[in-house]
């Protein structure tokens, strides 16, 4: 459609790479476990753990996501057919798929590995994340959406900062939607966490849509531009977190103070009675980006501005117009040096 930007040259042969690389992995015989050789754990959530492993045979570095289930054999068969419509998907904007295998008690999922990490990690490290960084990154989320309802007709159903991923190149992914709905019943129960993103419709058990997937993008955005959590809205009232923490302070000075952990049953309660959190107005922020948000936290989900609308907001073309960003450069910034 005409929302959608061309794609640069370079972020086109990287899709064409990744499904030659695709290509060579699916000649080997089906994956066995012991040929992914573990290198690193990437991350925890969503039921499972993550690795950055090696699949030997084709030399490829890939994310494996585990999740543990004790679930009959036909569930999980169900679980890898649902799955495998992830070999349909082909968008700069979602998380490359490799396949997915049952070993162990566990069903693994085989991923593009992405060298930025997820943006939860990356507000961890550099306190919060400039606007005019988060305008490009809205837009890839956004257009990942977009290609989820159009492509495969589903929502993300768990927008959150850590279920986006960034790259040296400059890419930002979508990962972790629920694609399978099996896997999604399986996983039910297993909520952990002292945060969630979920639309007050949601908490509320009343049928929700990908309008629900626009509260949690609005939440994460509000949570990225100013380093805190921002329910209780009480929380924004101590000002943002500061930005690439003076290197007088080491990093894990500024890891997340005593007063945000409020009970998570109080925290759902405010989600669904309070009115919802707004950008303070006096931190520097342009008018588009606080009404953008506003434009997605809203507490009924139909007056919530459409996606098809939000991906045309002024504040996208205006921020890219008026402060554009290297996100390649950006990315690396914020990466740790290796030792
Ligand atoms: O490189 C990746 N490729 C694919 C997936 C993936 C998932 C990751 O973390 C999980 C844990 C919480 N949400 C996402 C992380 Cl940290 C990295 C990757």
């Amino acid at each position: 459609e005409l929302t959608q930007r061309p794609l640069d040259a370079k972020q086109l042969q990287r899709v064409e790479d990744f499904l030659f690389r695709k290509a060579a992995f699916l000649s080997t015989e089906d994956v066995q476990p012991t040929d992914l050789r573990e290198l690193v754990v990437l991350g925890r959530g969503n039921g499972g753990s993550v690795c950055k492993v090696l699949h030997v045979k084709s030399n490829i570095i890939m994310a494996r996501k585990s999740i543990h289930l004790e679930i009959r054999p036909e569930v999980r068969n169900q679980i890898l057919r649902e799955l495998r419509i992830l070999h349909k998907c082909s968008s700069p904007h979602i998380i490359g798929f490799y396949g997915s295998f049952w070993h162990d008690g566990e069903i693994n999922i085989l991923m593009e590995y992405m060298d930025g990490g997820s943006l939860d990690a990356v507000v961890r490290r550099i306190g919060r994340i400039p606007e005019n960084v988060l305008a490009e990154i809205t837009y890839c989320i956004l257009d990942g959406l977009v290609y989820l309802r159009d492509k495969l007709s589903i929502m993300h159903r768990d927008i959150k900062p850590s279920n986006v991923l960034v790259s040296s190149d400059g890419d930002c992914k979508l990962c972790d939607f629920g694609v399978s709905g099996e896997l999604h019943n399986s996983l039910a129960n297993t909520f952990v966490g002292t945060r969630s993103y979920m639309s007050p419709e949601r908490l509320q058990g009343q049928r929700y849509a990908v309008e629900s997937d626009l509260w949690s993008l609005g939440l994460s955005l509000l949570e990225m531009a100013t380093g805190v959590f921002p329910i209780p809205a009480e929380n924004l009232k101590k000002g943002l977190a500061p930005m690439h923490p003076p290197p007088d302070k080491p990093l894990e000075a500024h890891a997340p103070d005593a007063t945000q952990s409020m009970a998570i049953f109080e925290l759902l309660a405010n989600i669904v009675e309070s009115e919802p959190p707004r950008l303070p107005d006096d931190a520097g922020f342009s008018d588009s980006f606080i009404n953008f948000i506003d434009a997605c936290l809203k507490r009924e989900p139909s007056e919530r501005m459409p996606l098809a609308e939000l991906i045309q907001h002024p504040w996208l073309e205006d921020m890219r117009a008026s402060q554009p960003v290297n996100m390649a450069e950006w990315v690396r910034s914020t990466m740790v040096p290796c030792e």
